[in-house]
């Protein structure tokens, strides 16, 4: 898969593709049956797959504070588009000049001038340019003018109702980790780089990786039970995310998972994090003896899980 930062780095060989436009956070079940199409689109009028994407996502832009916490950070997005089979990814910086562009002047700009687009999908209620006044009805119109077809993609359901980004947040922060994982297709994940804590883990008898969030907010906190892949093996754990509060600390969300039965160094590794099933919320423990007995309880917990299930049948065959 090929990335393209910034339409300035467009160059005459992108023109000519099948496109869709959209912030595409988590990857879940609407974004991949929109990816779906687009791939189907492509194959038929031979041409490559392209998905526009906007960093920051326009909401981060307009109010940072306000924004939704992220479900995947742009390294994360574009694995999940890579393995949905996307071709390109034209990555625009939504700033102030981007947001001001009117909807037409988007058309012309990124779609006409810049991509040579064919065939637009779109998702069933996008809107952009400036006020968010280009639609479904205002691209078929800019479609008709300047030779290129548009189609919106049908909804994805669970349960009845709409598979969205804002109802996986709040499965998410729910704790309904079975339902993230149908909204998605597959259990959440956070990644990041392991960095240092403070070497407390050892101490509790528990070493946990840290995996770096860096300013992220978090869209779900908790002890879960999880899974990590290292070298092409699966390993069950436990995790906490959140902010600590028995542990003094810089108030910002920490994740940190401690493997079961792995001994090893994981620093400066990158490592993914899958939440399977939530045990707890994060509580404050009087002392460290109590928090010590409380993730010894958890690990417990874990391994009870785990009995029987794929994950301990695999490690078994180590
Ligand atoms: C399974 C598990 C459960 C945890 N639960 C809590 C909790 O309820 N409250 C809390 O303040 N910290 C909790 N922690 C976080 C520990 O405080 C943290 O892992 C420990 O301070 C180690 O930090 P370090 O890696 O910086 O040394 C938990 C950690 C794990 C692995
Ligand atoms: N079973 C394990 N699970 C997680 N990390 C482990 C495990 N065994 C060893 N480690 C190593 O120990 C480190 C965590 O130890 P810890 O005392 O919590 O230090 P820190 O505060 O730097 O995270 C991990 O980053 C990893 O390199």
């Amino acid at each position: 898969m090929q990335l393209v930062r910034g339409l300035h780095n467009l160059r005459p060989q992108h023109r000519g593709c099948v496109a869709t436009i959209g912030n595409f956070d988590g990857v879940h079940r609407g974004h991949q049956a929109i990816l779906t199409r687009l791939r189907e689109r492509a194959t038929e009028l031979g041409l490559p797959n392209c998905v526009v994407i906007f960093e920051p996502q326009p909401r981060e832009f307009f109010s940072p504070q306000r924004a939704p916490a992220r479900l995947t950070r742009l390294r994360e997005k574009l694995e999940l588009l890579a393995a949905q089979g996307v071709d390109r990814v034209l990555c625009l910086a939504f700033n102030r000049r981007l947001c001001e562009l009117s909807a037409w002047a988007f058309v012309q700009s990124v779609l006409v001038e810049g991509l040579g687009v064919r065939h637009l999908e779109v998702g069933d209620d996008f809107r952009f340019g400036c006020d968010r006044a280009g639609d479904f009805e205002f691209l078929c119109q800019a479609g008709a003018a300047e030779g290129f077809t548009v189609e919106a993609a049908v909804t994805v359901e669970v349960d009845g109702l709409r598979v969205s980004s804002t109802r996986l947040r709040a499965a998410l922060s729910h704790g309904d980790l079975p339902l993230a994982e149908r909204l998605l297709g597959r259990p959440f994940s956070l990644c990041g780089r392991v960095l240092h804590g403070q070497k407390l883990g050892r101490q509790l008898g528990t070493p946990t990786a840290n995996v770096q969030l860096k300013r992220r907010r978090v869209p779900l906190t908790g002890v879960y039970l999880v899974s990590t892949e290292l070298d092409g093996r699966r390993w069950p754990g436990v995790a906490n995310i959140g902010v600590r509060p028995s542990v003094t600390g810089d108030g910002r969300a920490h994740l940190e998972a401690h493997l079961l039965d792995f001994a090893g160094d994981l620093y400066g590794r990158h490592l993914c994090v899958t939440f399977h099933h939530k045990l707890r919320d994060e509580e404050r423990f009087a002392s460290l003896n109590a928090l010590k007995a409380a993730i010894d309880a958890d690990i417990a917990a874990a391994r009870a899980y785990w009995q029987g299930k794929p994950l301990t049948h695999e490690l078994e065959q180590r």
